[in-house]
């Protein structure tokens, strides 16, 4: 089977395909070969995760009515007419955007040259490219149910997102904590701001940890690869051995598996993770996405228990401590550990690898 993948920008598009490829590899003789642009997250992990990789350059567009989304139609087509050329050379018998604009020219030219077609919603409202896409392609995977509505009804299948299923199946590598110089003693706190890291989280963090240091639990604080080195500066000799900054974990479900609470934003496959894992978490949605999706995705966890909220708007280092303190008693820990489990979807790869062997046949 030869599978085209496309996805990227950010993390939460990247991670779903790769666990998708992974599954299908165990299943399957299988050949991939995946699409993404030169400036996304994807030209690093994916290349790195020992997969084909080529690009086309496509820019997102604009909400706002402007000369730079001119540009962005001409550069759409120019991306059309280079994932054709790809499409045209590795012949794949089926593609699948998993989000993010660079899937935009490469499922639609896939849908064009009647190559079979699947896309995958993470989120629980659609991103722009997923709606545009929806029309043209085969079938539309969601992994929340409030996403269904937005699209056609004969489209659409529950499936969840892959990268649950990677979580849920990693044995871990047991050293994720030392590898970062903490010990496996101390309740644990990972502080994550997304793939890219969230200025917000940051600014609570750094003035909130000074007062964390008489606390019996611990923190491994994501910062985002471009805050890493304003944030290190700052801590300089601040850091202590409760509190490890990095800029970024490669192998995160690694590390899930060796923490107690997670403070992060609502990003959807950072959630898909956490109900897979059964991990408590506090979220802190970033406002700054559309139709404030992330927003969405958190309501649909904390109205089942399975996650406390804080808005950005109310996010400083008291209530970030206090939600903190909350969410490590033995109580609360256990009840949202039970909430996110029921709310995982562990068997989401192989959902979605059903789906496609349909499509396929
Ligand atoms: C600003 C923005 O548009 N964000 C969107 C983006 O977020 P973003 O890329 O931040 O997405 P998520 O939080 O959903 O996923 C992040 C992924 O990166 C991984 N990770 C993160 C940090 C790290 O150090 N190492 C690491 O491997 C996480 O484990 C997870 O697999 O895509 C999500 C999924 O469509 C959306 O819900 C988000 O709203």
């Amino acid at each position: 089977m030869k599978v085209l993948i496309s996805g990227g920008g950010t993390g939460g598009h990247i991670y779903p395909a790769l666990a998708l490829i992974r599954h299908l590899e165990k299943e399957h003789e299988a050949e991939f070969l995946y699409v993404g642009t030169e400036k996304g997250l994807e030209a690093s992990i994916v290349p790195k995760a020992g997969i084909k990789f080529k690009s086309v350059h496509i820019t997102g567009f604009r909400r706002k009515l402007s000369a730079e989304n001119v540009k962005t139609v001409l550069r759409f087509l120019k991306a059309v007419k280079t994932a054709r050329k790809y499409i045209e050379e590795f012949k794949p018998d089926i593609v699948i955007g998993t989000g993010g604009y660079v899937c935009g020219p490469v499922v639609y030219a896939a849908s064009k040259a009647g190559v079979p077609t699947i896309i995958h919603e993470q989120n629980s409202v659609p991103g722009l490219t997923n709606k545009f896409l929806a029309r043209y392609v085969d079938k539309i995977a969601v992994s929340f149910n409030e996403a269904e509505n937005y699209f056609p009804k004969e489209k659409v299948v529950f499936t969840g997102n892959p990268r649950a299923s990677e979580a849920a199946e990693t044995k871990g590598s047991g050293g994720a904590l030392k590898a970062v110089g903490l010990s496996n003693e101390l309740p644990t706190v990972l502080i994550v701001g997304g793939s890219r890291g969230a200025r917000p989280i940051n600014e609570a963090v750094m003035s909130a940890f000074p007062s964390w240091d008489g606390q019996d639990f611990q923190v491994v604080y994501v910062t985002g690869e471009v805050h890493y080195e304003e944030i290190a500066a700052d801590l300089k000799e601040k850091e202590t051995e409760k509190l490890k900054a990095v800029p970024y974990i490669d192998d995160m479900p690694s590390l899930l598996k060796e923490v107690n609470l997670v403070v992060a934003r609502a990003g959807a496959t950072t959630l898909a993770e956490l109900t897979a894992l059964g991990l408590p978490s506090i979220l802190v949605p970033s406002p700054y996405v559309t139709n404030n999706h992330q927003f969405k995705n958190a309501k649909a966890l904390v109205d089942k228990g399975a996650a406390v909220l804080i808005e950005e708007n109310s996010l400083n280092a008291e209530s970030l401590t206090q939600a903190i303190q909350q969410g490590l008693t033995a109580e609360n820990e256990q009840l949202m550990k039970k909430k996110a489990l029921e709310a995982g979807v562990p068997e989401s790869a192989a959902l979605l690898t059903k789906e496609i062997k349909k499509l396929l046949n």
